[in-house]
């Protein structure tokens, strides 16, 4: 379990009753996952807090109900840019980051028409398998940036799928709340020409 701190904690008690409230209305999570929002959401996003150096720029793509990035942008205190192209689900993570004071820029459009300035960190979850994550990751990252990406049971048949296509250095780190899950860590990558 990651420990933060109590006001931190309590900031991230109201995301997770927001959450809670709006998704009566929208799909923000599986309804069955409601209950169990800490254990498989949050605390699943919140282990990446520990690899962000303090003051980085961070950007996440298709943040959906705000994971990993608004809480990230709730535990850091970093400057945190959220890319997602449903409207809905922007109109939550705004009044998510208004009500627990996260510092937080929502782009409500796709990642390909989004151009935010290059970010020290991007992070990612449940979006999309890794060679398109970097695809998509190589133009919003600082040339020195790291890519963090949450990810299932296939993190290694993924890793060695994108080493294909992509020269990277690479690290698979064990999730610590999913088990057989992964957090992929990819940094000094370029395409293969
Ligand atoms: C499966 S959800 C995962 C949401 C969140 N990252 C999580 O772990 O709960 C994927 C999200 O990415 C968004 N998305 C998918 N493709 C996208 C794209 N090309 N540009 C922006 N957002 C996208 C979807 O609208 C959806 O909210």
């Amino acid at each position: 379990m990651t420990t933060v701190s109590r006001e931190t904690h309590a900031r991230l008690e109201r995301f997770a009753d927001l959450l809670a409230q709006w998704n009566t209305k929208i799909n923000l999570v599986s309804p069955r996952d409601v209950a169990s929002l800490w254990p498989r959401h949050i605390e699943d996003s919140l282990q990446l807090a520990e690899l962000i150096p303090a003051g980085a720029t961070i950007t996440d793509l298709g943040s959906g109900g705000g994971f990993p990035g608004l809480i990230l942008a709730i535990a850091t205190d970093n400057p945190v840019t959220l890319i997602e192209s449903d409207q809905r689900k922007c109109a939550f993570l705004r009044e998510a980051a208004r009500i627990c004071g996260a510092k937080v820029t929502v782009i409500p459009k796709r990642i390909e028409a989004a151009f935010p300035p290059p970010a020290d960190i991007i992070t990612a979850r449940a979006l999309a398998p890794l060679n398109k994550l970097l695809n998509w990751a190589r133009p919003l990252l600082r040339e020195d940036g790291v890519c963090l990406f949450l990810k299932g049971q296939k993190a290694p048949e993924e890793l060695t799928e994108a080493s294909r296509d992509w020269h990277m250095t690479s690290t698979i780190l064990p999730s610590r709340t999913d088990g057989g899950g992964a957090i992929i860590k990819v940094s000094d990558f370029k395409r293969v020409v």
